[in-house]
């Protein structure tokens, strides 16, 4: 490439990311970071709320057809910028700060389950006190917190969505770990970090966002110091997804549509990136073939008898799909009383059809948002 046409691209990246900045304070407020849930939805510039959900719209009106697949693919950053500026509140009021799904032990509570899908993963890239660790894809640092004070390692998160990288910041802050963590802007498809920076990297049901999965694991290994381990749970489709059932193909559509993802991959195709992208696999393990009692996908379902504590009934409500009704009502009253920005009960329809697609592909066994693979760079 020539220097000019290095420069092109480094000064349009620069202008994306002051207009999404520019934006994302418009619309969320200078005190963003401090409101969440119903409260961060109703404290939004309703003017610019309107535009964040038409801007998310744009590219999530569940058209299923290859064009509009190719139209996401293309424009993915801008696409899941949009997609996180209109979801996030909903995911803290339904789910918490770890945006993740988990495998659930028989009497163990939601909260506790979370964080041990977290430990496991820490526990499985062999994270030691004091290693330098890169969070791909962050959120708003849920992870980040529980794996640092687990292990005691540094931690930078990385995410393309300025919303979350503030929450996340004012959480650390909160929970004084802000001298263990660090949160910055960037697109993982086009790291700004030097070569050999870390010695762990993790992603957590994050790189299932890129339109191309051994461009990310490369950016990844990059980064990634020689003998370094990464370990991702992905979210793919599995052996048993047939692209030319249309059955199948539907699933896969309602799930890439309701959770902002320009195209599902599949289980060979992640194993395939992770080799061409250098590394060498040691562990690949889908952790929803386990034969579990309790489904990974059961918040998701109205399954009641599932529910392990007491303290989980409240979760239960909002994620189950009477909850989600209940929200969908609640939501369209604060449309309508002018206190939720315009479009909003739309957001709501879109996770809907989130959650249907994610227990369908679930119960057919078509899919699994936990495929762990361990990786290493090699020395
Ligand atoms: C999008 C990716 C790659 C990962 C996110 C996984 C999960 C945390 C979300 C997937 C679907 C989401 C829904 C909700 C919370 C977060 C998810 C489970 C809600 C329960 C939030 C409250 C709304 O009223 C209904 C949502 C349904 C979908
Ligand atoms: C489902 S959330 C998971 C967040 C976090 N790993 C957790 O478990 O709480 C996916 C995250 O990936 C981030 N993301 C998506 N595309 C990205 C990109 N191109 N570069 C950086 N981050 C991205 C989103 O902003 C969001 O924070």
């Amino acid at each position: 490439m020539s220097s000019s046409s290095a420069a092109q691209i480094d000064s349009d990246v620069s202008q994306l990311r002051k207009r999404q900045a520019e934006f994302t304070e418009e619309l969320h407020g200078k005190d963003m970071a401090q409101h969440t849930g119903m409260f961060a939805l109703m404290s939004k510039d309703k003017g610019k709320g309107k535009e964040a959900i038409s801007k998310y719209l744009k590219h999530w009106d569940g058209k299923v057809d290859k064009e509009a697949e190719q139209k996401r693919l293309e424009d993915y950053n801008e696409s899941t910028h949009s997609y996180y500026n209109v979801v996030t509140d909903f995911y803290e009021y339904g789910w918490g700060s770890s945006f993740h799904f988990c495998r659930f032990y028989k009497g163990e509570p939601f909260k506790a389950a979370m964080a041990r899908h977290e430990h496991y993963l820490a526990y499985k890239a062999g994270i030691q006190e004091d290693d330098l660790v890169l969070d791909v894809g962050c959120g708003v640092g849920g992870p980040a917190r529980e794996i640092s004070t687990f292990t005691g390692c540094n931690i930078i998160g990385l995410n393309n969505n300025d919303y979350q990288i503030e929450k996340a910041k004012w959480y650390a802050k909160k929970s004084n770990l802000h001298n263990k963590l660090d949160f910055v802007k960037g697109d993982f498809m086009n790291m700004d970090f030097k070569p050999n920076t870390f010695d762990k990297v993790y992603a957590i049901e994050a790189t299932c966002h890129a339109p191309d999965l051994q461009q990310v694991y490369s950016e990844i290994y990059k980064v990634l110091k020689p003998g370094g381990t990464f370990a991702v749970y992905e979210w793919v489709m599995t052996e048993n997804y047939d692209e030319t059932n249309p059955q199948h193909r539907q699933i896969a559509y309602e799930i890439e549509v309701g959770d902002g993802i320009p195209k599902m991959f599949d289980i060979k195709t992640a194993t395939k990136a992770l080799e061409n992208a250098g590394f060498t696999i040691e562990i690949a393990d889908d952790l929803t073939d386990n034969h579990d009692e309790i489904p990974w996908y059961y918040p998701l379902t109205g399954e009641w008898k599932y529910v392990q504590t007491l303290a989980d009934l409240a979760t239960f409500f909002r994620t189950s799909y009477l909850g989600r009704k209940i929200t969908t009502a609640m939501v369209g009253c604060m449309e309508r009383l002018g206190i939720a920005p315009e479009g909003s009960t739309k957001v709501t329809g879109a996770l809907e059809e989130a959650a249907v697609g994610l227990v369908a592909g679930g119960k057919a066994r078509l899919f699994s948002p936990m495929m762990l693979f361990v990786a290493k760079k090699p020395k």
